[in-house]
């Protein structure tokens, strides 16, 4: 049975994104690994799953899924990329996205540009969540990082010179540390002046990738909370920019950035067995 698939980027955050509603296609996770794996599936960092939204407001329902199988509340490129996907598909500049972590709204800029309100983050270390109460601020780890929840669960690391941290080896060793109840993405940020950042995230379920979306408002939200940033900031990442916006007023998020589509296929659903 031959399945049709789209591969989407967000400043080099890759994405295959299967229409369910039509194919309603069994996912366990060995098939969702098999998919997102480079050497033997499609390959990308998540794969996105797009159904019939059961909330009335919404346009569809999404789900988001890591590399390594897990199911993820909130992917902000992801998000930009399934917007750039309806507008392909509705040439309507306005959506509603339905994930685990709540409604988001998404407003199309342009063809490549789309803009997704992340919601309001979260900083009780319930929320985030964390195994135990603590300051979020300032959490009890080497290096003094500062937690968020974006929908899916951030810690941020600020750093004087980020050509001197290695992502993959902190990452690696502290997206799984008992503090972080569920893990956590690990975000390393550079302050270039209070309006522009460099950022690297190590993704939960993923490892390092070229962006993060979730990432990039986790080090802003957390950046301002220092007192290091202003609420309106460029974050640049290895992919390419995102326009982040803490909102004064609302306490919403607003990320605006590019989205492509790399190309369409189809996928033999028996070589993916469950
Ligand atoms: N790439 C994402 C985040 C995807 C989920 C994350 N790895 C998690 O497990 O929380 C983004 O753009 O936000």
């Amino acid at each position: 049975m031959n399945i049709p698939f789209y591969k989407m980027h967000g400043i080099g955050n890759d994405f295959v994104i299967i229409d369910n509603s039509v194919n309603n296609i069994e996912l366990n996770e060995r098939r969702i690994k098999t998919l997102c794996d480079r050497r033997y599936g499609i390959g990308c960092d998540q794969l996105i799953i797009l159904s019939k939204p059961k909330d009335s407001n919404a346009d569809i329902y999404v789900r988001f899924f890591n590399e390594g199988g897990d199911e993820a509340g909130a992917c902000g490129n992801g998000s930009r990329c399934v917007a750039g996907w309806l507008h392909h598909k509705y040439q309507r500049k306005e959506f509603t996205l339905q994930t685990n972590a709540g409604l988001l709204p998404v407003e199309v800029i342009d063809n490549h540009t789309m803009k997704v309100n992340m919601g309001q983050p979260r900083m009780k270390w319930q929320d985030i969540p964390l195994s135990r109460d603590v300051d979020t601020l300032n959490l009890p780890l080497s290096g003094d990082p500062a937690a968020v929840s974006m929908g899916n669960p951030h810690a941020t690391f600020f750093v004087e010179d980020l050509s001197t941290v290695d992502p993959v080896f902190s990452g690696k060793m502290l997206e799984k540390d008992p503090l972080f109840a569920e893990g956590a993405n690990i975000g390393f940020v550079q302050m270039l002046d209070r309006q522009s950042m460099r950022v690297r995230v190590w993704e939960r379920g993923a490892g390092l990738t070229l962006a993060c979306g979730s990432g990039a408002c986790a080090s802003v939200v957390n950046a301002v909370r220092r007192g290091f940033a202003d609420r309106y900031c460029e974050v640049k990442m290895d992919g390419g920019n995102l326009i982040i916006e803490w909102d004064e007023e609302t306490n919403n998020v607003l990320m605006t950035g590019a989205v492509h589509f790399s190309f369409t296929g189809q996928f033999d659903l028996d070589n993916y067995p469950l």
